[in-house]
């Protein structure tokens, strides 16, 4: 068996990087730029009014009235050049006539038929203008490639009027849930039948990350339905989950399966607790993981080894699962041996570990926000000791 961090680097030494596609700026929200983006134009294009009021020059104004020669709206161009003693309407956004450099508010204004009278003593050259250039000059760095693509990033990038991006393309993810006990929810239960969570779950913590998620199978405990399974997954995917069949029992095929499809075994069994059955193989650029079947220890599999596969194979920058040291709030106690990741709450400040950590509920989980790491040759931990916690995404 090896430990959680060998895991961990395995795991990394064959995650490469999703293919570059150019995108729709819409379509690339939630990805990352696989390239630096360089502004094509001046953004503004031209010396910009910030304020509905009047352009002039500040120069030649010398404190006497000005007469309000032009009207610039915005979206028009004003050609002709304002002469000294001259002022032009204008309005949020529009672009400043030549000659003027100022714009001052209209509410600091008073007007006596054509004639302007500036009231405001703050004024300066240049004020309530936004000169060419000022956001970003035509061929400078906007974003640097690794930008995750968030609302701010796209819509800076269409200011700048670019309309599409290269990004890391989203990963396409099957599930393939084995298991002959299974019964999908809504159906009448029978003795011996389990309802069949893995997958919903599974299917809502893919839901907000950069994924495509193919058809989920549903597979008997038999070695020919699971390579079959292994096989169709294989065609279109970059990563398989499968769950259950990992263990010991007389009915665990998932391992005797991947290798009869030509996955290469990496790893089976890691020293921690939840998850320790977990299985993981590749193929070519694609990963297989066998989650062991238990539900908590999907989930905590996923945490821990699936969503920092999916976010190094998509670029993402930021990890969704955060790595902090609270004080317990209570002595820990376990067995030497194996690392457990145990539910838990933490707030900014202490760490309070969960009732019910059994590999087989999933009630502490639906209410904790974190998963306290109790390294594998530690049996105690003392309350107000600071400890490792991996904070959960809200969203997942
Ligand atoms: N002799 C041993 N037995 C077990 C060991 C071991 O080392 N030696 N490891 C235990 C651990 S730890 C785990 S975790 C489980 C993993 O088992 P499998 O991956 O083979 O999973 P199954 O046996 O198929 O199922 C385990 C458990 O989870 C329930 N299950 C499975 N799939 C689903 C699903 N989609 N939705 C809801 N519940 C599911 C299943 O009914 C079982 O109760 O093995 C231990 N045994
Ligand atoms: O690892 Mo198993 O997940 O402890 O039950």
């Amino acid at each position: 068996m090896i430990s959680v961090s060998e895991a961990r680097q395995f795991i990394s030494n064959y995650t490469g990087r999703s293919s570059v596609v150019t995108l729709p700026l819409v379509e690339a929200a939630g990805l990352t730029l696989a390239a630096d983006i360089f502004s094509p134009v001046d953004v503004p294009f031209f010396h910009q009014s910030a304020m509905d009021g009047y352009a002039f020059c500040y120069q030649h104004w010398q404190q006497q009235p000005l007469s309000v020669t032009a009207h610039i709206p915005a979206g028009s161009w004003h050609t002709q050049q304002l002469a000294a003693q001259q002022a032009a309407r204008i309005y949020t956004g529009a672009a400043l006539p030549i000659g003027a450099d100022t714009v001052v508010m209209q509410e600091k204004t008073q007007l006596a038929g054509q004639l302007l009278h500036i009231t405001d003593e703050q004024l300066q050259q240049g004020s309530n203008v936004r000169p060419r250039g000022s956001e970003i000059g035509k061929g400078a760095l906007a974003l640097h490639a690794g930008t995750y693509l968030n609302a701010a990033a796209i819509g800076f990038l269409a200011n700048l009027g670019i309309a599409c991006v290269p990004v890391h393309r989203k990963l396409k993810v099957s599930i393939i849930v084995t298991g002959n006990e299974l019964l999908q929810p809504g159906n009448s239960i029978s003795h011996g039948q389990v309802y069949e969570s893995n997958s919903f779950m599974l299917t809502a913590a893919l839901q907000n990350l950069p994924v495509i998620q193919l058809a989920t199978q549903y597979v008997q405990d038999d070695v020919p339905a699971t390579i079959s399974a292994i096989q169709a997954a294989l065609l279109y995917s970059d990563m398989v989950l499968l769950t259950g069949g990992v263990s010991a029992g007389d009915y665990d095929y998932v391992a005797a399966a991947m290798q009869a499809c030509g996955v290469q075994q990496v790893f089976h069994k890691i020293k921690q607790k939840p998850g320790k059955p977990l299985l993981f193989g590749q193929k070519a650029h694609q990963l297989l993981f066998g989650l062991p079947g238990n539900p908590a220890s999907v989930l905590t599999c996923f945490y821990e080894y699936v969503l920092p596969a999916i976010e190094a194979m998509t670029g993402q920058p930021h990890r969704r699962v955060q790595q902090v040291q609270r004080r317990l709030s209570d002595t820990v106690y376990k067995k030497a041996g194996l690392t457990h990741f145990m539910k838990a709450v933490c707030d900014d400040v202490q760490v309070t570990v969960s009732q019910a950590q059994e590999s087989y509920r999933l009630s502490s989980f639906a209410t904790v926000n974190c998963l306290l790491v109790m390294e594998d040759e530690a049996t105690c931990y003392e309350k107000g000791e600071l400890v490792n916690v991996h904070v959960l995404p809200t969203t997942i």
